[in-house]
């Protein structure tokens, strides 16, 4: 049974070595993005990214935050290119945010904290399933998005109309057509590094694409995410918001961009 964990003071990422000692490990993520300590890498290729929106299967509330699941029994959704080598496919993509527009993002550039960043979880397809991928060095690879305040994205439309039906923790929806496509800035400009889930169990098993373009979300549209909750139907209601771990050590990585 794993150890249940949150975002609060008495569960939060401050406590999470306890259950998770891997927490205080060399490759941990999120970490602080520095332009002007990152490498440029000419061997890096362009970042590929093919999704067929019928792979798309439901929305949940997990009471951590709410991710959308993809059909991943073929290589109807994958990555390719960029630092990888081979196949990923797609399971699921999330959102981590704050509760003021001030802060929420895991990943920082120069310091800066974004209102929210978007995880495009992948699998590596070496392995059979995303089970036996998910805690191997090389099992996963993470596209990050970063959220700006500014005008509201009507992409993000169909995703808020869901939120009324996964409220709390549990809750789940189908979630059909959608294409993450829509998610992303019109350049695919990425850093990259090796680190880990941002989650317990933090498994150091990411290769993080975080791209260096944010995307739009008005103020009001963020004001939305913080109407789901980290609470069950029927229990005391708790918002959730600051649903981010904050950077962690670099511990001497290098951080690449494939953009000068
Ligand atoms: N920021 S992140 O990209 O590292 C990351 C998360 F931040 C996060 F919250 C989740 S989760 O599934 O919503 C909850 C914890 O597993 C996952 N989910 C992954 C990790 C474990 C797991 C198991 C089954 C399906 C998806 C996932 C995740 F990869
Ligand atoms: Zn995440």
């Amino acid at each position: 049974m794993s150890h249940s964990w949150g975002y609060d003071s008495s569960d939060g990422p401050a406590t999470w070595a306890e259950h998770y000692p891997v927490a205080n490990g060399p490759r941990q993520s999120p970490v602080n993005i520095i332009p002007s300590q990152t490498q440029f890498d000419s061997s890096l290729k362009p970042l590929k990214l093919q999704y067929d929106p019928s792979t798309s299967k439901d929305i949940m509330n997990n009471g951590h935050t709410f991710q959308v699941n993809f059909l991943d029994e073929s290589d109807s959704a994958i990555l390719t290119g960029g630092p990888v080598t081979g196949t990923y496919r797609l399971k699921q993509f999330h959102f981590h945010w704050g509760e003021s527009d001030d802060k929420g993002s895991e990943h920082t550039v120069d310091g800066i904290k974004y209102p929210c960043e978007l995880h495009l979880v992948h699998w590596n397809t070496k392995y059979p399933n995303f089970g036996e991928a998910v805690n191997k060095p090389d099992g996963l690879a993470v596209v990050g998005v970063f959220l700006k305040i500014g005008s509201a994205n009507p992409r993000l439309q169909k995703v808020l109309d869901s939120f009324d039906s996964i409220k709390a923790k549990g809750q789940q929806t189908t979630f059909l057509n959608f294409d993450p496509k829509n998610l992303l800035p019109a350049s695919l400009n990425f850093w990259t590094y090796e680190g880990s889930l941002t989650t317990p169990p933090l498994y150091e098993s990411v290769t993080w694409i975080v791209l260096k373009d944010p995307i739009s979300v008005s103020s009001a549209q963020m004001a939305k995410f913080r109407s789901l909750l980290f609470s069950s139907a029927g229990e005391q209601p708790r918002c959730m918001c600051n649903n981010y771990r904050p950077p962690q050590p670099i511990k001497g990585r290098k951080v690449r961009s494939n953009f000068k």
